[in-house]
């Protein structure tokens, strides 16, 4: 685990000696978009035009933010758009490395070694945290973005004259709802389970671990009402909650001392979560061996052996009730 500073690679935990002991994400600095024109976004000097071929997703199959990225690339049809390439599971002191075993791909642009070079290659004096999903284009040999959370937008619309343009994530008519969503379950649930396990205070700890509980007892009692978080359909807030919900009882309970409750305890949430395991194309991006093996062995701060954990016992793929509320609608 480690960062660039002014190009060079350090190998460095994160430092929580001047927040009291809390982990404070840092914001991802890559944030152009691609667009049809290719006119550059609001407010932003680069611009990057939709083209097949052109662009290529570095990500990890253990990290929930890239794992967004994933599914809506597969959701989407944009497998032969938009090509990937998958880190190993182990983030040691090189960071996230392209060794081609167990799943992982390497790098299959360059044949780089770690994904520090990555960045470089885009910007030889970058300093900053070296994060996955990284957005890569091809043609200008840079780095798009590295912000999952708009990355997952333009895969939603910007590649819709050749993926499938029927299914839209972030309809107009709901992004006030979805955006209100995900102001409560970012903070609370996809980082609050990073800000409880990575804190190094018990007041940091139980800060987060507070929040995230009663922010999943408030999804628990919403989708006692309805199917998806924002309706009868599926938007991008559902995929955003999804990613942590996958990872929650086999790793965040144990790993991340998230331990109130397992998602398997809340009836409406762990059904849900079946639900959407089981739209067609999403069980293919749940790795949960490169999850696992991942969390557990990377952090040594806090499983110093390594040792993964053999249960518990999950069958994602079982019936779930949701569709007591009706159809799924896309
Ligand atoms: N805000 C980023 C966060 C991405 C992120 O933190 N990814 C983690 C893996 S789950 C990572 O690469 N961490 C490496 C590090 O922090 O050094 C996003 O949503 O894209």
């Amino acid at each position: 685990m480690g960062l660039l500073v002014d190009g060079k690679w350090q190998d460095r935990w994160y430092d929580t000696k001047n927040s009291g002991g809390k982990f404070v994400r840092a914001q991802s600095q890559w944030r152009d978009w691609i667009t049809h024109d290719g006119k550059p976004a609001e407010g932003r000097s680069r611009g990057f035009k939709a083209e097949p071929g052109r662009y290529h997703l570095y990500i990890s199959l253990a990290c929930p933010w890239a794992h967004r990225t994933l599914i809506f690339r597969t959701l989407k049809r944009l497998e032969g758009i938009i090509s990937v390439s998958v880190v190993h599971h182990f983030m040691g002191a090189d960071g996230w490395t392209f060794l081609a075993e167990d799943g992982a791909t390497g790098d299959t642009l360059y044949g780089l070694d770690f994904l520090h070079q990555i960045y470089t290659k885009a910007d030889p004096a970058y300093s900053g945290r070296v994060t996955v999903p990284v957005l890569w284009d091809k043609k200008e040999q840079t780095i798009v973005s590295n912000e999952s959370s708009e990355i997952i937008r333009m895969l939603n619309s910007a590649f819709d004259e050749w993926g499938d343009a029927s299914f839209d994530f972030y309809p107009e008519a709901l992004r006030g709802e979805i955006d209100a969503i995900n102001g409560l379950v970012y903070p609370a649930v996809n980082n609050g389970v990073y800000r409880a396990g990575f804190a190094t205070t018990q007041a940091a700890y139980e800060e987060a671990f507070g929040a995230l509980f009663s922010a999943l007892d408030t999804l628990e009692h919403r989708l006692s009402r309805q199917r998806y978080l924002v309706g009868d359909r599926i938007t991008e807030a559902d995929w955003r909650l999804f990613t942590t919900l996958v990872r929650f009882d086999p790793v965040y309970v144990g790993h991340f001392k998230c331990n109130l409750r397992r998602i398997a305890d809340y009836s409406n949430l762990s059904n849900y979560l079946r639900d959407l395991y089981s739209v067609p194309g999403v069980a293919g991006t749940v790795n949960l061996r490169h999850i696992k093996a991942h969390y557990y062995g990377s952090h040594d701060t806090i499983n110093p052996t390594r040792i993964v954990p053999v249960g518990p016992t999950l069958d994602y793929g079982a019936p779930h009730d949701r569709a007591r509320f009706g159809r799924a609608a896309a």
